[in-house]
């Protein structure tokens, strides 16, 4: 019988309603422990109690700090995989972090609920048993880290939040789940694992910054953004990676201080490309230096945090996002 070490940082999945503001707070994980039953078919599990935060408390340190608790268990030979529960605000961030910087070998599960453990849809026993059953898989392994929810097998890479309040909740644009839970015990794997760099960093410490432009917008977030010396800029900029020629010499002078400006698209299919030359298209503004990335902002910012701790040269940034 396989060991998988769950590991809780919080999320509505740790959360019940507070009678008194009458709304979801964090409480115990209690409930794991109380159906230990439907987990020992597939594994012996110990639980750390680590954190019970909302997603959306969740920091870069936080994200560096989980790193090494995982990393920790990894090297546990007892340990055959960990299973992380995480609020589903930012878990794309978090499991896309994860995957990036973790060793490879034993599989690494991100899940929640969206529903808190005092209604009666509450999810998260569901997802955490199933995690637990997908952790001691092996093909789980090449994954790496993998997200798990609602039946269905996610790469941190594609896997996003969709709908706040309605299934599918989290989907993998482009190229769909890795995997379905199809009936009891049953999988159907599909999509192989994704290639991704690795990067052998403890720390996040740079600050990059995440805009969206609009109709109209101009230079007055990335001015704020030079004047406080932040060290990168992300924009989800319009269709294909446009921006309006009100931001343009602010970009240009971010690039000149060294900062560099990463392009990517305000579209939830995010894509950018160098199709328009006009001014503020994606071919001008990779001539005035900007990089065009693929992958929804908030995981382009983690990919920039996580760049910058290798090297702050424009070339060889521009080299990880070819
Ligand atoms: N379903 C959830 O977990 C949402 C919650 N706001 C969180 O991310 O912590």
């Amino acid at each position: 019988m396989k060991t998988i070490q769950i590991i809780t940082t919080g999320g509505t999945i740790g959360m019940a309603v507070d009678p008194e503001s009458k709304g979801a707070k964090p409480t115990s994980f209690s409930f794991i422990t109380d159906n230990i039953s439907l987990f020992s078919p597939y594994a012996h599990i110990q639980v750390d109690s680590y954190l019970n935060i909302p997603s959306p408390h969740m920091t870069l340190d936080h994200m560096v700090n989980l790193a090494q608790k995982v990393t920790y268990y990894l090297e546990q030979p007892e340990i055959d995989g960990v299973v992380i529960t995480h609020g589903t605000d930012t878990m794309e961030e978090t499991a896309y972090y994860l995957q990036h910087v973790l060793p490879k070998g034993k599989p690494v599960i991100i899940t929640g609920s969206m529903s808190n453990q005092s209604e009666a849809s509450f999810d998260g026993l569901q997802n955490l048993v199933h995690s637990v059953h997908i952790a001691t898989l092996p093909e789980s392994e090449p994954h790496g880290v993998l997200v798990v929810f609602q039946n269905e097998v996610h790469s941190p890479i594609y896997m996003t939040k969709t709908y706040p309040d309605r299934l599918p909740f989290f989907e993998s644009l482009v190229v769909g789940p890795m995997a379905k839970r199809l009936k009891a015990d049953e999988f159907e794997w599909i999509v192989p694992a994704l290639d991704h760099p690795q990067f052998p960093i403890q720390y996040l410490t740079k600050d990059v910054v995440l805009f969206t432009a609009y109709a109209g917008m101009d230079r007055s977030y990335t001015d704020w953004a030079i004047a406080s010396k932040k060290d990168g800029i992300v924009i989800q900029a319009l269709g294909f990676g446009h921006l309006p020629p009100a931001v343009i010499p602010s970009i240009v002078e971010a690039i000149q201080f060294g900062i560099p400006v990463v392009i990517t698209s305000r579209c939830a299919y995010s894509a950018t490309g160098t199709t328009y030359a006009y001014e503020g298209g994606g071919k001008h503004l990779e001539e005035l230096g900007c990089i065009l990335a693929q992958g929804n902002g908030q995981k382009i910012r983690i990919f920039l945090s996580m760049i910058l701790e290798q090297t702050t040269n424009l070339a060889k940034i521009k080299s990880y996002f070819s």
